[in-house]
């Protein structure tokens, strides 16, 4: 922990966020502890304290997401106005917006609070009419940090509706719940945590009790954030080339081939004669040379099939000689999205070596000290491993805690480096780094409390049970 802290303390706090990182931090917040319904009442009471002082009629507009559970919490603080829910209670995604919206049910029966259900703007019409004369307050819960996209029917019939009226009626003041829903002109945004890249216009932050430390974890919100294709849709992930492996090493690249194949569509495995002989997976597509180490004699032919591959996974068994040491460096030079593993991370010369963006180092504590790195330049992203990962470039940090002592043996790190490669087609480095530690140190930890001994293989069979347990 002591290099974190002295790495975050170089590395600049975000300030602003993405939604997509946002959510991330949401979940991993959860990962730490913190019920989910917590902050959906903190968040409800946020906006509730800004507006709580309005004299005029109130209308809470709320999705059948989150930001709607945060849109029903402010309207059971108001204890007034009327609650219009876009779409039917059976569509709400939450089991915390689910909560606050039965309340509200129950709240209705004595008359201060209106709770209707809409499935297009048309039936509000009467809605719209009274927004059109003398002083109300629009309240929108609509869509927070999860939209995605153009607009989708009745959102876009309704933001624009409350546009065109926003600009007859100025005593019509609109605040967004955390980001403004599509294009909606609203007054005032309250937002939770930190400012969104997408705040428009006036903004106010609220502490909601999300600890700063959800931005420092790595939890199930790195997995869920992946871009990855499971099941039936399975053959829009992406191709993974593993380079490894020699004359004294050929298990390695073969753990990280089949690791690579649990995320991804195709994985080829490029070796000396030596290790394809021993490679019996028919799933794993084979490239032979000959030779009893990688060298600059292969280099054309390997650069001939990168082209077929959309990420490289480079170093699992490659050994340590000056002509493979020429290799490593030719190929990087070539190369924008390689995961470094093992050897090449030995093999690299610092001196004249570019930290790409699509790069992730995974080294153990022994390996990372080969490398050379200014912080402020660093692009490329390390996957220190340990007993708490350290994952980092020159904007992020975060920790991963998943594992246990007995991934630590051999074959782990070739499964983590294959693993990351897979993700690394699809998502960026940092994300993949991250992501990838957790999910086999996860892999590790069930194992463990089914058994007290397991091997490699175990390690990338629980590989899909993990995606199912975040229903990924
Ligand atoms: N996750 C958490 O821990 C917390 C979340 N909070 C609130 O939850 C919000 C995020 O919740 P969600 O992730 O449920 O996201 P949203 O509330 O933004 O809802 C996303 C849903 O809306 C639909 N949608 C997405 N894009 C759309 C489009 N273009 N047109 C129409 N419908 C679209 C989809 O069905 C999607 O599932 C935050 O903005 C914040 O307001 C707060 O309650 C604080 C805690
Ligand atoms: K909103």
């Amino acid at each position: 922990m002591e290099l974190f802290f002295k790495l975050k303390e170089k590395i600049k706090e975000k300030e602003v966020l993405e939604p997509w990182e946002m959510n991330i931090i949401d979940e991993n917040a959860e990962y730490l502890g913190v019920k989910r319904i917590q902050l959906m009442e903190n968040a409800g009471r946020a906006v509730y304290e800004e507006v709580k002082d309005f004299d005029g009629k109130i209308f809470i507009f709320c999705g059948t997401g989150n930001n709607g559970g945060d849109g029903f919490v402010v309207a059971r603080f108001l204890g007034r106005g009327e609650v219009i829910l876009l779409g039917k209670e059976s569509e709400i995604k939450s089991y915390e917006a689910r909560e606050n919206y039965k309340i509200l049910k129950n709240l209705s029966l004595f008359g201060s609070i209106k709770v209707r259900e809409i499935k297009s703007a048309k039936e509000i019409e009467d809605v719209f009419q009274a927004l059109r004369e003398g002083k109300s307050l629009v309240i929108d819960a609509m869509l927070g940090t999860g939209q995605r996209g153009e607009l989708k029917e009745p959102y876009k019939s309704v933001v624009e509706e409350l546009n065109k009226i926003k600009r007859e009626n100025k005593e019509l003041y609109i605040v967004s719940v955390d980001v403004q829903t599509g294009n909606l002109e609203s007054d005032l945004t309250v937002t939770f945590h930190k400012r969104k890249s997408i705040n428009k216009g006036k903004v106010i932050v609220k502490d909601i009790g999300i600890p700063k430390e959800a931005e420092y974890i790595v939890g199930y919100g790195d997995v869920r954030a992946l871009k990855l294709v499971r099941g039936e849709h399975k053959g829009k992930n992406g191709k993974v080339l593993i380079v490894g492996g020699s004359k004294d090493y050929y298990g390695a690249p073969i753990l990280s081939g089949l690791s690579a194949l649990k995320v991804s569509d195709l994985v080829g495995i490029f070796s000396v004669d030596h290790v394809i002989r021993k490679v019996n997976y028919p799933e794993l597509i084979t490239y032979s040379v000959e030779g009893n180490y990688l060298c600059l004699e292969h280099l054309d032919y390997l650069l001939e099939v990168v082209k077929k591959y959309d990420v490289v996974v480079l170093g699992n068994g490659l050994g340590v000689n000056e002509e493979t040491k020429e290799f490593v460096n030719s190929l990087l030079e070539k190369l924008n999205k390689v995961v470094i593993d093992a050897d090449a991370i030995k093999l690299i010369d610092y001196e004249n070596f570019k930290f790409k963006e699509g790069y992730v180092f995974t080294p153990h504590k022994k390996e990372f000290e080969y490398i050379k790195f200014e912080l402020d330049e660093l692009e490329s992203t390390i996957l220190l491993k340990g007993k708490i990962d350290i994952i980092f470039n020159n904007e992020s940090i975060k920790i991963n805690k998943t594992g246990n002592v007995f991934l630590t043996k051999g074959g782990t790190g070739d499964i983590l480096a294959g693993l990351v490669g897979g993700l690394l087609t699809k998502n960026s480095s940092f994300l993949s780094a991250s992501a990838g530690a957790f999910i086999v140190g996860y892999a590790g930890d069930l194992l463990l409390k089914e058994k007290s001994i397991y091997t490699p293989m175990e390690v990338i069979e629980k590989i899909p049970e993990v995606f199912k347990i975040f229903g990924v």
